[in-house]
Protein backbone atom coordinates (compact mmCIF):
# COMPACT_ATOMS: atom_id res chain seq x y z
CA UNK A 1 0.00 0.00 0.00
CA UNK A 2 1.27 3.58 -1.16
CA UNK A 3 2.60 5.52 1.65
CA UNK A 4 0.18 9.12 3.11
CA UNK A 5 1.45 12.19 2.78
CA UNK A 6 -0.51 14.51 4.73
CA UNK A 7 0.06 18.54 3.94
CA UNK A 8 -1.81 21.36 6.02
CA UNK A 9 -0.89 24.32 7.52
CA UNK A 10 -1.54 23.60 10.59
CA UNK A 11 0.05 20.59 12.49
CA UNK A 12 -1.33 19.23 15.41
CA UNK A 13 0.90 19.60 18.43
CA UNK A 14 3.79 16.87 18.57
CA UNK A 15 3.77 16.81 22.25
CA UNK A 16 1.22 14.51 23.80
CA UNK A 17 -0.91 16.66 26.14
CA UNK A 18 -1.25 19.97 24.23
CA UNK A 19 -4.45 21.08 22.99
CA UNK A 20 -5.58 21.39 19.63
CA UNK A 21 -8.42 23.13 19.67
CA UNK A 22 -9.39 23.29 15.98
CA UNK A 23 -11.15 20.68 13.92
CA UNK A 24 -8.42 20.08 11.36
CA UNK A 25 -5.59 19.12 13.83
CA UNK A 26 -8.22 17.01 15.51
CA UNK A 27 -9.64 15.18 12.35
CA UNK A 28 -6.57 14.80 10.54
CA UNK A 29 -4.36 13.21 13.53
CA UNK A 30 -7.07 10.55 14.71
CA UNK A 31 -6.69 9.78 10.56
CA UNK A 32 -2.99 9.44 10.35
CA UNK A 33 -2.41 7.82 13.52
CA UNK A 34 -4.65 4.75 11.48
CA UNK A 35 -2.26 4.88 8.87
CA UNK A 36 0.77 6.24 9.74
CA UNK A 37 2.84 8.49 7.33
CA UNK A 38 4.06 11.81 7.17
CA UNK A 39 2.75 15.05 8.56
CA UNK A 40 3.94 18.18 6.92
CA UNK A 41 2.97 21.64 7.32
CA UNK A 42 3.65 24.69 9.12
CA UNK A 43 5.25 24.52 12.87
CA UNK A 44 3.53 27.18 14.28
CA UNK A 45 6.79 29.26 14.78
CA UNK A 46 7.54 33.04 12.91
CA UNK A 47 11.35 34.05 13.18
CA UNK A 48 13.82 35.26 10.97
CA UNK A 49 15.82 32.39 10.71
CA UNK A 50 13.46 29.38 10.34
CA UNK A 51 14.28 25.96 11.02
CA UNK A 52 13.10 22.79 9.68
CA UNK A 53 12.39 19.94 12.21
CA UNK A 54 11.60 16.37 11.58
CA UNK A 55 10.47 14.13 14.61
CA UNK A 56 8.77 10.87 14.41
CA UNK A 57 6.37 9.40 16.84
CA UNK A 58 5.00 6.14 16.82
CA UNK A 59 4.07 5.59 12.65
CA UNK A 60 3.94 9.09 12.15
CA UNK A 61 6.66 11.29 10.98
CA UNK A 62 6.46 14.94 11.54
CA UNK A 63 7.81 17.34 9.08
CA UNK A 64 7.50 20.86 10.30
CA UNK A 65 8.63 24.55 9.55
CA UNK A 66 8.78 27.77 10.38
CA UNK A 67 7.66 30.81 8.64
CA UNK A 68 9.42 34.31 8.37
CA UNK A 69 7.30 37.15 9.82
CA UNK A 70 6.88 38.71 6.03
CA UNK A 71 5.42 34.91 5.20
CA UNK A 72 3.56 34.64 8.34
CA UNK A 73 1.74 38.50 7.49
CA UNK A 74 1.24 37.96 3.67
CA UNK A 75 0.17 34.09 3.50
CA UNK A 76 -1.54 33.15 6.87
CA UNK A 77 -2.38 36.40 8.66
CA UNK A 78 -3.02 38.29 5.09
CA UNK A 79 -4.77 36.28 2.10
CA UNK A 80 -5.27 33.31 3.96
CA UNK A 81 -7.42 34.88 7.41
CA UNK A 82 -7.91 38.09 6.19
CA UNK A 83 -9.00 37.18 2.50
CA UNK A 84 -9.91 33.75 2.01
CA UNK A 85 -11.52 32.83 5.71
CA UNK A 86 -14.14 35.89 5.46
CA UNK A 87 -15.45 35.34 2.12
CA UNK A 88 -15.36 31.32 1.97
CA UNK A 89 -17.56 31.89 5.11
CA UNK A 90 -20.08 34.34 3.19
CA UNK A 91 -18.52 37.57 5.02
CA UNK A 92 -17.72 39.85 2.63
CA UNK A 93 -17.91 42.85 4.39
CA UNK A 94 -15.40 41.71 6.72
CA UNK A 95 -13.03 40.49 4.13
CA UNK A 96 -10.17 42.68 2.46
CA UNK A 97 -7.52 42.14 -0.05
CA UNK A 98 -4.12 43.11 -0.79
CA UNK A 99 -1.70 42.01 -3.69
CA UNK A 100 0.84 41.79 -1.79
CA UNK A 101 -0.66 39.15 0.25
CA UNK A 102 -1.55 37.06 -2.39
CA UNK A 103 1.61 37.65 -3.99
CA UNK A 104 3.35 35.80 -0.38
CA UNK A 105 0.57 33.64 -0.35
CA UNK A 106 1.64 32.08 -4.12
CA UNK A 107 5.28 32.36 -2.35
CA UNK A 108 4.72 30.11 0.06
CA UNK A 109 2.83 27.31 -1.70
CA UNK A 110 5.76 27.19 -3.92
CA UNK A 111 8.37 26.95 -1.20
CA UNK A 112 6.30 24.56 0.92
CA UNK A 113 5.97 22.20 -2.24
CA UNK A 114 10.00 22.26 -2.66
CA UNK A 115 10.36 21.59 0.67
CA UNK A 116 8.36 18.78 0.06
CA UNK A 117 10.11 17.51 -2.63
CA UNK A 118 12.91 15.48 -1.49
CA UNK A 119 10.91 13.75 1.06
CA UNK A 120 8.62 11.71 -1.83
CA UNK A 121 8.49 8.40 -3.07
CA UNK A 122 6.96 8.11 -6.24
CA UNK A 123 4.14 6.45 -4.93
CA UNK A 124 3.17 8.56 -2.17
CA UNK A 125 -0.12 9.62 -2.16
CA UNK A 126 -0.32 13.34 -1.19
CA UNK A 127 -3.39 14.79 0.68
CA UNK A 128 -3.49 18.23 1.03
CA UNK A 129 -5.77 20.43 3.73
CA UNK A 130 -7.50 23.46 3.68
CA UNK A 131 -7.66 27.06 2.20
CA UNK A 132 -4.27 27.81 2.83
CA UNK A 133 -3.15 25.59 0.43
CA UNK A 134 -5.33 25.96 -2.83
CA UNK A 135 -2.19 26.38 -5.10
CA UNK A 136 -0.09 23.56 -3.89
CA UNK A 137 -0.72 20.82 -6.23
CA UNK A 138 -0.33 23.22 -9.25
CA UNK A 139 3.12 24.13 -6.96
CA UNK A 140 4.00 20.72 -7.07
CA UNK A 141 3.38 20.29 -11.05
CA UNK A 142 5.62 23.21 -12.18
CA UNK A 143 8.61 21.46 -9.84
CA UNK A 144 8.19 18.14 -11.95
CA UNK A 145 5.52 16.36 -8.66
CA UNK A 146 3.51 13.54 -10.50
CA UNK A 147 2.43 11.94 -7.86
CA UNK A 148 -1.35 11.86 -7.21
CA UNK A 149 -2.57 14.72 -5.27
CA UNK A 150 -6.14 15.59 -3.39
CA UNK A 151 -7.63 18.10 -1.46
CA UNK A 152 -10.01 18.70 1.00
CA UNK A 153 -11.65 21.96 1.83
CA UNK A 154 -12.64 22.21 5.13
CA UNK A 155 -14.40 25.46 5.01
CA UNK A 156 -17.27 26.10 2.93
CA UNK A 157 -17.17 27.06 -0.53
CA UNK A 158 -19.30 29.94 -1.28
CA UNK A 159 -21.66 30.76 -3.93
CA UNK A 160 -19.86 32.01 -7.04
CA UNK A 161 -21.09 35.38 -6.93
CA UNK A 162 -19.56 35.69 -3.69
CA UNK A 163 -16.33 34.15 -4.39
CA UNK A 164 -15.73 36.62 -7.40
CA UNK A 165 -15.28 39.40 -4.84
CA UNK A 166 -11.82 37.94 -4.44
CA UNK A 167 -9.98 39.75 -7.20
CA UNK A 168 -7.80 36.96 -8.56
CA UNK A 169 -10.93 34.57 -8.33
CA UNK A 170 -9.68 32.75 -11.90
CA UNK A 171 -5.70 32.45 -11.16
CA UNK A 172 -7.15 31.08 -7.77
CA UNK A 173 -9.73 28.80 -9.06
CA UNK A 174 -7.30 27.90 -11.84
CA UNK A 175 -4.78 26.60 -9.59
CA UNK A 176 -7.49 23.89 -7.81
CA UNK A 177 -7.64 21.87 -10.69
CA UNK A 178 -4.30 20.50 -10.93
CA UNK A 179 -5.85 18.31 -7.90
CA UNK A 180 -6.97 15.05 -9.08
CA UNK A 181 -9.40 15.08 -6.21
CA UNK A 182 -11.21 18.05 -4.58
CA UNK A 183 -13.25 17.12 -1.84
CA UNK A 184 -15.84 18.91 0.07
CA UNK A 185 -17.58 18.99 3.37
CA UNK A 186 -21.19 18.99 2.06
CA UNK A 187 -23.06 18.78 -1.10
CA UNK A 188 -23.89 22.54 -0.97
CA UNK A 189 -20.16 22.95 -0.77
CA UNK A 190 -19.60 20.75 -4.18
CA UNK A 191 -22.39 22.43 -6.16
CA UNK A 192 -21.15 25.83 -5.15
CA UNK A 193 -17.19 24.78 -7.20
CA UNK A 194 -19.46 23.20 -9.81
CA UNK A 195 -21.11 26.02 -10.66
CA UNK A 196 -18.38 28.26 -10.78
CA UNK A 197 -16.52 26.00 -12.72
CA UNK A 198 -19.12 25.21 -15.53
CA UNK A 199 -20.37 28.91 -15.40
CA UNK A 200 -17.48 31.17 -14.35
CA UNK A 201 -15.19 29.72 -16.62
CA UNK A 202 -16.84 27.26 -19.27
CA UNK A 203 -15.75 23.97 -17.41
CA UNK A 204 -17.35 21.29 -18.77
CA UNK A 205 -18.92 18.44 -16.39
CA UNK A 206 -18.33 15.46 -18.22
CA UNK A 207 -20.57 11.75 -18.67
CA UNK A 208 -18.52 10.27 -15.92
CA UNK A 209 -18.99 12.97 -12.92
CA UNK A 210 -15.76 14.19 -13.77
CA UNK A 211 -15.02 17.71 -14.60
CA UNK A 212 -12.62 19.50 -17.07
CA UNK A 213 -11.46 23.06 -16.84
CA UNK A 214 -8.28 25.03 -17.61
CA UNK A 215 -7.11 21.90 -19.91
CA UNK A 216 -6.97 19.67 -16.38
CA UNK A 217 -9.88 16.79 -15.80
CA UNK A 218 -10.37 16.27 -11.94
CA UNK A 219 -13.37 15.21 -9.50
CA UNK A 220 -15.08 16.57 -7.00
CA UNK A 221 -16.80 14.67 -4.29
CA UNK A 222 -18.18 15.27 -0.91
CA UNK A 223 -16.55 13.54 2.27
CA UNK A 224 -17.80 14.94 5.29
CA UNK A 225 -15.37 15.02 8.22
CA UNK A 226 -16.30 13.26 11.41
CA UNK A 227 -15.57 11.78 14.77
CA UNK A 228 -14.51 8.67 16.60
CA UNK A 229 -17.69 7.87 18.55
CA UNK A 230 -16.15 5.11 20.44
CA UNK A 231 -13.50 6.81 21.90
CA UNK A 232 -15.27 9.99 22.88
CA UNK A 233 -17.81 8.02 24.80
CA UNK A 234 -14.71 6.43 26.40
CA UNK A 235 -13.15 10.09 27.11
CA UNK A 236 -16.70 11.63 28.18
CA UNK A 237 -17.00 8.40 30.80
CA UNK A 238 -13.33 8.33 32.21
CA UNK A 239 -14.13 12.17 32.92
CA UNK A 240 -17.24 11.14 35.01
CA UNK A 241 -15.78 8.82 37.25
CA UNK A 242 -13.13 11.26 38.54
CA UNK A 243 -13.72 12.68 41.89
CA UNK A 244 -15.67 15.58 42.22
CA UNK A 245 -15.17 18.60 44.94
CA UNK A 246 -17.97 17.47 47.68
CA UNK A 247 -20.46 20.45 46.79
CA UNK A 248 -22.21 22.02 49.68
CA UNK A 249 -25.92 21.07 50.88
CA UNK A 250 -27.13 24.60 49.94
CA UNK A 251 -25.88 23.99 46.10
CA UNK A 252 -28.70 23.83 43.74
CA UNK A 253 -28.32 21.44 40.70
CA UNK A 254 -28.73 23.59 37.43
CA UNK A 255 -29.16 22.45 34.23
CA UNK A 256 -25.96 23.71 31.66
CA UNK A 257 -25.87 24.36 28.56
CA UNK A 258 -22.65 24.44 26.60
CA UNK A 259 -21.07 25.60 24.29
CA UNK A 260 -17.17 25.09 22.36
CA UNK A 261 -15.90 27.62 19.53
CA UNK A 262 -12.80 28.92 18.32
CA UNK A 263 -13.49 32.44 19.09
CA UNK A 264 -14.31 33.37 15.65
CA UNK A 265 -16.78 35.37 14.25
CA UNK A 266 -17.99 33.04 12.13
CA UNK A 267 -18.85 31.11 14.81
CA UNK A 268 -22.16 33.30 15.83
CA UNK A 269 -21.42 34.21 19.22
CA UNK A 270 -22.62 37.52 19.37
CA UNK A 271 -25.86 36.28 18.39
CA UNK A 272 -25.95 33.30 20.72
CA UNK A 273 -25.14 35.63 23.89
CA UNK A 274 -27.83 37.98 22.96
CA UNK A 275 -30.03 34.50 22.19
CA UNK A 276 -29.39 33.62 26.03
CA UNK A 277 -30.25 36.91 27.28
CA UNK A 278 -33.57 36.29 25.39
CA UNK A 279 -34.53 33.52 26.62
CA UNK A 280 -33.60 34.59 30.13
CA UNK A 281 -35.79 37.99 29.67
CA UNK A 282 -38.82 35.63 27.81
CA UNK A 283 -38.58 32.78 30.34
CA UNK A 284 -37.77 34.03 33.92
CA UNK A 285 -39.20 30.77 35.27
CA UNK A 286 -35.58 29.32 33.43
CA UNK A 287 -33.70 31.85 35.63
CA UNK A 288 -31.13 30.28 37.98
CA UNK A 289 -32.30 26.98 37.22
CA UNK A 290 -30.06 27.00 34.07
CA UNK A 291 -25.96 28.50 33.50
CA UNK A 292 -24.30 28.97 30.09
CA UNK A 293 -20.96 27.78 29.60
CA UNK A 294 -18.89 29.07 26.68
CA UNK A 295 -15.54 28.01 26.29
CA UNK A 296 -14.17 30.14 23.33
CA UNK A 297 -10.04 30.09 22.98
CA UNK A 298 -8.85 32.68 21.55
CA UNK A 299 -7.84 32.20 18.12
CA UNK A 300 -5.82 34.68 14.69
CA UNK A 301 -5.74 36.79 17.38
CA UNK A 302 -3.50 39.37 15.29
CA UNK A 303 -5.54 39.75 12.74
CA UNK A 304 -8.37 43.22 12.99
CA UNK A 305 -11.82 41.22 12.74
CA UNK A 306 -10.80 38.69 15.75
CA UNK A 307 -9.93 41.30 18.34
CA UNK A 308 -12.74 43.10 17.73
CA UNK A 309 -15.53 40.03 17.86
CA UNK A 310 -13.45 39.54 21.42
CA UNK A 311 -14.13 43.02 22.74
CA UNK A 312 -17.83 43.07 21.87
CA UNK A 313 -18.03 39.68 23.21
CA UNK A 314 -16.47 40.75 26.70
CA UNK A 315 -18.97 43.68 26.72
CA UNK A 316 -21.75 41.55 26.28
CA UNK A 317 -20.79 38.68 28.80
CA UNK A 318 -20.11 42.28 31.39
CA UNK A 319 -23.68 43.00 30.34
CA UNK A 320 -25.20 39.99 30.73
CA UNK A 321 -23.77 39.01 34.32
CA UNK A 322 -23.94 42.49 35.18
CA UNK A 323 -27.87 42.66 35.31
CA UNK A 324 -28.87 38.88 35.57
CA UNK A 325 -25.99 37.50 38.31
CA UNK A 326 -26.69 37.22 41.77
CA UNK A 327 -24.25 36.10 45.34
CA UNK A 328 -25.37 32.49 44.03
CA UNK A 329 -26.07 32.78 40.86
CA UNK A 330 -24.12 33.13 37.21
CA UNK A 331 -25.65 32.97 34.27
CA UNK A 332 -22.94 32.82 32.14
CA UNK A 333 -19.36 31.31 32.05
CA UNK A 334 -17.49 32.69 29.63
CA UNK A 335 -13.59 31.34 29.38
CA UNK A 336 -11.32 31.90 27.18
CA UNK A 337 -9.05 28.81 27.87
CA UNK A 338 -8.59 25.88 25.60
CA UNK A 339 -9.20 22.75 27.52
CA UNK A 340 -8.23 19.06 26.64
CA UNK A 341 -10.70 16.36 24.70
CA UNK A 342 -11.13 14.41 27.95
CA UNK A 343 -12.17 17.62 30.06
CA UNK A 344 -14.30 18.73 26.90
CA UNK A 345 -15.98 15.71 26.25
CA UNK A 346 -16.63 15.01 30.34
CA UNK A 347 -18.53 18.84 30.21
CA UNK A 348 -20.87 17.56 27.08
CA UNK A 349 -21.59 14.51 28.89
CA UNK A 350 -22.41 16.62 31.80
CA UNK A 351 -24.29 19.18 29.83
CA UNK A 352 -27.88 19.15 29.20
CA UNK A 353 -27.72 20.73 25.84
CA UNK A 354 -24.85 21.32 23.75
CA UNK A 355 -25.67 24.96 21.93
CA UNK A 356 -23.80 25.40 18.65
CA UNK A 357 -24.76 28.02 16.29
CA UNK A 358 -22.18 29.13 13.85
CA UNK A 359 -23.54 31.46 11.27
CA UNK A 360 -21.60 29.36 8.78
CA UNK A 361 -19.32 26.44 9.47
CA UNK A 362 -17.37 23.79 7.10
CA UNK A 363 -18.81 20.78 9.27
CA UNK A 364 -18.35 21.84 13.02
CA UNK A 365 -16.93 18.95 14.61
CA UNK A 366 -17.87 20.11 18.13
CA UNK A 367 -21.68 19.02 17.40
CA UNK A 368 -20.71 15.56 16.95
CA UNK A 369 -18.36 15.48 19.75
CA UNK A 370 -21.35 16.73 21.89
CA UNK A 371 -23.76 13.98 20.75
CA UNK A 372 -21.10 10.99 20.76
CA UNK A 373 -20.40 12.35 24.28
CA UNK A 374 -23.91 12.14 25.76
CA UNK A 375 -25.17 9.25 28.42
CA UNK A 376 -27.40 7.16 26.18
CA UNK A 377 -29.84 6.45 29.07
CA UNK A 378 -30.16 10.63 29.52
CA UNK A 379 -29.01 12.34 26.68
CA UNK A 380 -29.00 16.08 26.24
CA UNK A 381 -30.33 17.89 23.14
CA UNK A 382 -28.34 19.61 20.25
CA UNK A 383 -29.39 22.96 19.65
CA UNK A 384 -28.24 23.19 16.05
CA UNK A 385 -27.35 25.40 13.63
CA UNK A 386 -29.03 24.86 9.86
CA UNK A 387 -25.60 26.90 8.66
CA UNK A 388 -23.37 24.24 10.27
CA UNK A 389 -22.11 21.59 7.61
CA UNK A 390 -23.44 18.95 10.66
CA UNK A 391 -26.84 20.05 10.66
CA UNK A 392 -26.74 18.35 6.85
CA UNK A 393 -26.36 14.86 9.00
CA UNK A 394 -27.69 15.56 12.60
CA UNK A 395 -30.73 16.47 11.73
CA UNK A 396 -32.63 15.25 14.33
CA UNK A 397 -31.16 18.32 16.23
CA UNK A 398 -33.20 21.15 17.42
CA UNK A 399 -32.15 23.16 13.91
CA UNK A 400 -32.09 27.18 14.39
CA UNK A 401 -31.22 29.78 12.21
CA UNK A 402 -29.04 31.56 14.49
CA UNK A 403 -29.93 35.25 12.73
CA UNK A 404 -33.30 34.37 14.38
CA UNK A 405 -32.81 35.83 18.12
CA UNK A 406 -36.51 34.74 19.57
CA UNK A 407 -36.37 31.50 17.76
CA UNK A 408 -32.99 30.37 19.14
CA UNK A 409 -34.33 31.81 22.32
CA UNK A 410 -37.79 29.32 21.90
CA UNK A 411 -35.13 26.11 21.15
CA UNK A 412 -33.61 26.76 24.40
CA UNK A 413 -36.80 26.61 26.28
CA UNK A 414 -38.07 23.67 24.29
CA UNK A 415 -34.95 21.87 24.95
CA UNK A 416 -35.08 22.58 28.85
CA UNK A 417 -38.50 20.94 28.90
CA UNK A 418 -37.82 18.03 26.25
CA UNK A 419 -38.68 14.68 27.41
CA UNK A 420 -36.49 11.77 28.06
CA UNK A 421 -38.37 9.64 25.31
CA UNK A 422 -38.05 12.73 22.89
CA UNK A 423 -34.25 13.31 23.86
CA UNK A 424 -33.86 9.54 23.70
CA UNK A 425 -35.48 9.61 19.79
CA UNK A 426 -33.16 11.94 18.51
CA UNK A 427 -29.78 10.94 20.22
CA UNK A 428 -30.26 7.41 18.97
CA UNK A 429 -31.09 8.85 15.28
CA UNK A 430 -28.23 11.51 15.51
CA UNK A 431 -25.83 8.64 16.62
CA UNK A 432 -26.94 7.15 13.41
CA UNK A 433 -25.62 9.19 11.41
CA UNK A 434 -22.36 10.29 13.32
CA UNK A 435 -21.59 6.20 13.31
CA UNK A 436 -22.51 5.99 9.21
CA UNK A 437 -19.91 9.07 8.81
CA UNK A 438 -17.25 8.84 11.28
CA UNK A 439 -13.67 10.23 10.42
CA UNK A 440 -12.67 6.42 9.15
CA UNK A 441 -15.15 6.80 6.31
CA UNK A 442 -14.37 10.39 5.77
CA UNK A 443 -10.87 8.90 5.35
CA UNK A 444 -11.07 5.42 3.93
CA UNK A 445 -13.75 7.11 1.41
CA UNK A 446 -11.67 10.48 0.13
CA UNK A 447 -8.44 7.76 -0.26
CA UNK A 448 -10.14 5.08 -1.87
CA UNK A 449 -11.53 7.81 -4.58
CA UNK A 450 -8.18 9.27 -4.92
CA UNK A 451 -6.30 5.84 -5.52
CA UNK A 452 -9.18 4.50 -7.82
CA UNK A 453 -8.49 8.17 -10.14
CA UNK A 454 -5.35 6.77 -11.57
CA UNK A 455 -2.81 8.92 -13.05
CA UNK A 456 -3.23 10.13 -16.47
CA UNK A 457 -1.37 12.39 -18.68
CA UNK A 458 -1.89 15.76 -17.75
CA UNK A 459 -1.39 18.98 -20.07
CA UNK A 460 1.65 20.72 -19.47
CA UNK A 461 2.08 23.14 -16.79
CA UNK A 462 3.74 26.24 -17.30
CA UNK A 463 6.18 27.50 -14.88
CA UNK A 464 5.52 30.75 -13.40
CA UNK A 465 8.65 32.54 -12.69
CA UNK A 466 6.90 34.65 -10.19
CA UNK A 467 5.77 31.70 -7.89
CA UNK A 468 9.18 29.65 -8.50
CA UNK A 469 11.80 29.63 -5.37
O1 LIG B 1 -5.21 26.84 12.37
P1 LIG B 1 -6.01 27.96 12.97
O2 LIG B 1 -5.91 29.22 12.15
O3 LIG B 1 -5.65 28.17 14.40
O4 LIG B 1 -7.55 27.53 12.96
C1 LIG B 1 -8.02 26.24 13.36
C2 LIG B 1 -8.69 25.47 12.23
O5 LIG B 1 -9.94 26.10 11.94
C3 LIG B 1 -10.67 25.64 10.80
O6 LIG B 1 -11.34 24.38 10.98
C4 LIG B 1 -12.24 23.80 10.02
O7 LIG B 1 -12.09 22.40 9.98
C5 LIG B 1 -12.97 21.62 10.79
C6 LIG B 1 -12.68 20.14 10.54
O8 LIG B 1 -12.91 19.79 9.22
C7 LIG B 1 -14.42 21.95 10.50
O9 LIG B 1 -15.28 21.17 11.36
C8 LIG B 1 -14.66 23.43 10.75
O10 LIG B 1 -15.97 23.76 10.39
C9 LIG B 1 -13.66 24.30 9.97
O11 LIG B 1 -13.81 25.65 10.40
C10 LIG B 1 -9.76 25.64 9.60
O12 LIG B 1 -10.46 25.18 8.47
C11 LIG B 1 -8.49 24.87 9.83
O13 LIG B 1 -7.62 24.97 8.70
C12 LIG B 1 -7.76 25.47 11.03
O14 LIG B 1 -6.60 24.72 11.34
O1 LIG C 1 -10.48 24.18 24.11
C1 LIG C 1 -10.71 23.50 23.12
C2 LIG C 1 -11.61 23.92 22.10
C3 LIG C 1 -11.84 23.08 21.02
N1 LIG C 1 -11.20 21.88 20.92
C4 LIG C 1 -11.47 20.98 19.78
O2 LIG C 1 -11.28 21.69 18.56
C5 LIG C 1 -12.15 21.18 17.56
C6 LIG C 1 -12.93 22.30 16.92
O3 LIG C 1 -13.41 21.83 15.69
P1 LIG C 1 -14.67 22.43 14.97
O4 LIG C 1 -14.87 21.63 13.74
O5 LIG C 1 -15.86 22.48 15.87
O6 LIG C 1 -14.31 23.96 14.61
P2 LIG C 1 -12.98 24.67 14.05
O7 LIG C 1 -12.30 25.26 15.24
O8 LIG C 1 -12.16 23.67 13.36
O9 LIG C 1 -13.50 25.77 13.15
C7 LIG C 1 -13.06 20.16 18.25
O10 LIG C 1 -12.57 18.85 18.01
C8 LIG C 1 -12.92 20.53 19.71
O11 LIG C 1 -13.17 19.46 20.60
C9 LIG C 1 -10.32 21.44 21.91
O12 LIG C 1 -9.77 20.36 21.83
N2 LIG C 1 -10.11 22.28 22.99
Amino acid sequence: MSRLVVVSNRVAPIKAGKVAAGGLAVGVHDALRQAGGIWFGWSGDVSSTPQTNTEVVGNITYVTMGLTKQDYDQYYRGFSNATLWPIFHYRIDLARYNRQEYEGYRRVNAMLAEKLKPLLKPDDIIWIHDYHLIPFAEACRQIGIRNRIGFFLHIPFPPPEILTVIPPHNELLKTLCFYDLIGFQTETDRLAFQDYMTREVRGILETDGSLTAYGQNFRAGVYPIGVVPDEIQELAESYRVRPRPQRRTTDVARKKIISVDRLDYSKGLLERFRAYEAFLERYPEHRRAVEFIQIAPTSRSDVKTYQTIRQQLESLAGHINGWLSDLDWTPLHYLNKSHDRRALMGLFREAEIGFVTPLRDGMNLVAKEYVASQDPEDPGVLVLSRFAGAARELTSALIINPYDCIGMAEALDRAMRMSLTERKDRYEHMMRAIRAADLNAWRDNFLRDLRAFSSRPRAEVPSNPLFTV
